[in-house]
């Protein structure tokens, strides 16, 4: 089932109607996801929102005879409001990538702000929204949209999505390289959160635990540092655009199916979670059942090998700080 819905990236079937808003869709991740959710049937209202660029995109894609209707908006005339009005759905890919050199971290003090101000907007004019975030740092970056909802009272710990799926869409790729096999029929779980070390792929879950050491070893390094080969590739003008507008449609539409009351809908995302919490660690990437309302399950990460036991204790040293800081950030506003 997981497989299914998580390899889905937008559906043919009409069930009820969603608005999605999709905050940055004038960026380079922006256009490609705003596309593929103006190909996703799920979707009736697409609001396209940026700094400058979106009305374009949004005329752009508004000629593609599929179901919904498509705005743009900028800040002119409260376009920020205007395009998050009740939405059941919004996508954050705001921000700036990064360059050869930085890390997902030195995006903090940029991208900490962006992310901040439009969950405000988003607390305010879509309460009830299903908020999926894209901007890095995640793992800071969701701590910071948690601590600014609950500042507003609509902080719901159901609908705050940080979004991995490209780190499941990449260790499925990776693992069919090594093996020789379809990567469409690979499937790997990976946990604990969205940057270097903090990702955590449990290969001694799939059938291939077997693997020799010294290819385990690479692959997992390849999965956890998978985004640093498109930001050297890019050269300087950015970091993954389309592999992750393809996860990011991906993980929208199971949201979207959870909404619609599909059942066992099962996606890996980095959420509020109980798992590690009284390890000090507020949220985590791990499978999550969603619903309609939301996440109504948040999965244990399973048995692990005592190899992946250390990559997990790792992983949540890493966390940690990552979290403190996204709290301290709106802490002291
Ligand atoms: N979660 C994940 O797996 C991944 C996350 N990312 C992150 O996604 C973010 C966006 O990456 P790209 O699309 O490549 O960058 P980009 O620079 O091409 O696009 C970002 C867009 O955000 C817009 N923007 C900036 N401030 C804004 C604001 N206040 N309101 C509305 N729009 C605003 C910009 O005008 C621009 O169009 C980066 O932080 C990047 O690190 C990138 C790849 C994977
Ligand atoms: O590497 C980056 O900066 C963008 C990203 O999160 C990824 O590709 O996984």
């Amino acid at each position: 089932m997981f497989t299914r819905i998580a390899r889905r990236a937008f559906s043919t079937s009409k069930v009820n109607p969603y608005k999605v808003t999709i905050l940055g869709a004038g960026g380079g991740i922006g256009q490609p996801l705003s596309l593929l959710l103006k190909l996703n049937h799920k979707v009736t209202d697409l609001r396209l929102y940026d700094l400058k660029g979106a009305p374009g995109v949004a005329a752009d894609l508004s000629h593609i005879p599929t179901n919904s209707k498509v705005s743009g908006f900028t800040p002119d005339n409260e376009g920020l409001s205007k395009a998050l009005k009740d939405a059941d759905v919004v996508l954050i890919p705001a921000g700036v990538p990064r360059k050869p050199g930085m890390t997902r971290d030195d995006l903090f003090s940029i991208n900490a702000s962006i992310v901040r101000d439009l969950a405000k907007a988003a607390g305010d004019a879509a309460p009830n929204a299903n908020i999926l975030v894209i901007s890095n740092p995640v793992n800071s970056t969701v701590p910071i949209v948690a601590e600014t909802l609950k500042k507003k009272g609509v902080y719901n710990p159901h609908k705050l999505f940080g979004v991995t799926t490209l780190d499941s869409i990449r260790a499925a790729r990776f693992i069919s390289e090594v093996e020789g096999t379809d990567p469409t029929t690979e499937h790997v779980n990976v946990v604990g959160g969205h940057s270097g070390i903090t990702i955590v792929p449990l290969i001694s879950q799939t059938k291939y635990k077997t693997m020799d050491k010294t290819t385990r070893e690479a692959l997992i390094h390849r999965i956890q540092f998978g985004g640093d080969e498109v930001v050297k590739a890019k050269d300087g003008a950015g970091s993954a655009t389309l592999s992750m507008a393809q996860a990011g449609a991906t993980f929208a539409n199971a949201v979207l199916s959870g909404l619609g009351g599909e059942r066992d809908v099962i996606a890996s995302s980095y959420v509020d979670s109980p798992l590690y919490k009284s390890e000090g660690v507020e949220f985590f990437a791990s499978p999550v059942t969603l619903g309609p309302d939301g996440i109504s399950k948040v999965h244990p990460v399973g048995d692990i090998s005592s190899e992946e036991e250390q990559l997990l204790e790792k992983a949540k040293e890493t966390l940690k700080k990552n979290i403190t800081k996204g709290f301290a950030f709106i802490d002291k506003e």
